[in-house]
């Protein structure tokens, strides 16, 4: 695909979804110049981190409308699955995806990330999350999807040192390992971005994945 087809098939993708929020909430971001800006631009600004990962396949966590997981796709051109647990919103974008004749490369899993873990442990190269959780809860969500080597790729608006401790703490115990972190400010001046990289290095010291709901309710603590 060139690269105006792929930013045309982003901008139809996103189109689609727009049409679709307007009687089914699936994303908050309702206005197009906004949604051009947080979810192309903003799904974008992770591309320089997915394109230096392993090959194989990609894994959008927590996808909701599919942000950033299908511009990533399609810039990227890696088979991919969304993932979510609202049957309702992968069932839309499945819809739309359909529609644009992207189902053959780009699938949805309608699930917890907890289940999928244990369907499919180690097969992902590389996974993305934005707005899902505290990153203590990322590491824990993503490690057992990863195969070794593969990278965590998470989206944040803003990460205090404390919310990096937590992470970096529990680093040994899902053998994950911090490699780079990216500051960026989007276009609009304002939206603050940071991408941080965490790398799967070994199988850590904790059986995962744990029971649902647990990494996000009860995050892991080092141990003393
Ligand atoms: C705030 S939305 C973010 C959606 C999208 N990533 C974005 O940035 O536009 C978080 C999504 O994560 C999903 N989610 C939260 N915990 C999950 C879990 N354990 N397994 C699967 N999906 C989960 C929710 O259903 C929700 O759609």
């Amino acid at each position: 695909m060139t690269s105006s087809e792929c930013r045309d098939l982003t901008h139809q993708y996103l189109d689609a979804i727009l049409e679709v929020n307007k009687t089914t909430n699936l994303t908050r971001i309702a206005s197009q110049t906004e949604a051009e800006i947080l979810h192309i631009e903003d799904s974008l600004a992770g591309l320089p981190e997915i394109e230096a990962a392993p090959e194989g396949l990609y894994g959008d966590l927590g996808s909701g409308g599919g942000f950033p997981g299908v511009p990533l796709a399609l810039a990227t051109g890696r088979m991919t699955v969304l993932i979510d647990s609202v049957k309702k919103k992968m069932a839309l974008v499945s819809g739309v995806l359909d529609e644009l004749g992207l189902s053959d490369q780009i699938s949805t899993y309608d699930g917890r990330i907890e289940e999928l873990a244990l369907d499919r442990p180690g097969s992902f190269s590389v996974l993305t999350a934005r707005a899902l959780s505290r990153l203590v809860s990322l590491l824990e969500l993503a490690s057992p999807l990863l195969s070794k080597g593969g990278q965590l790729i998470c989206y944040k608006a803003h990460v205090d040192d404390e919310e990096l401790e937590e992470a970096r703490a529990v680093e040994n115990l899902v053998g994950m390992r911090l490699v780079s972190r990216r500051e960026l400010v989007l276009s609009d001046g304002e939206t603050e971005r940071s991408i941080l990289v965490f790398e799967k290095v070994g199988c850590g010291k904790v059986k995962l994945p744990r029971r649902v709901g647990m990494a996000q309710k009860n995050p892991l603590k080092p141990r003393s």
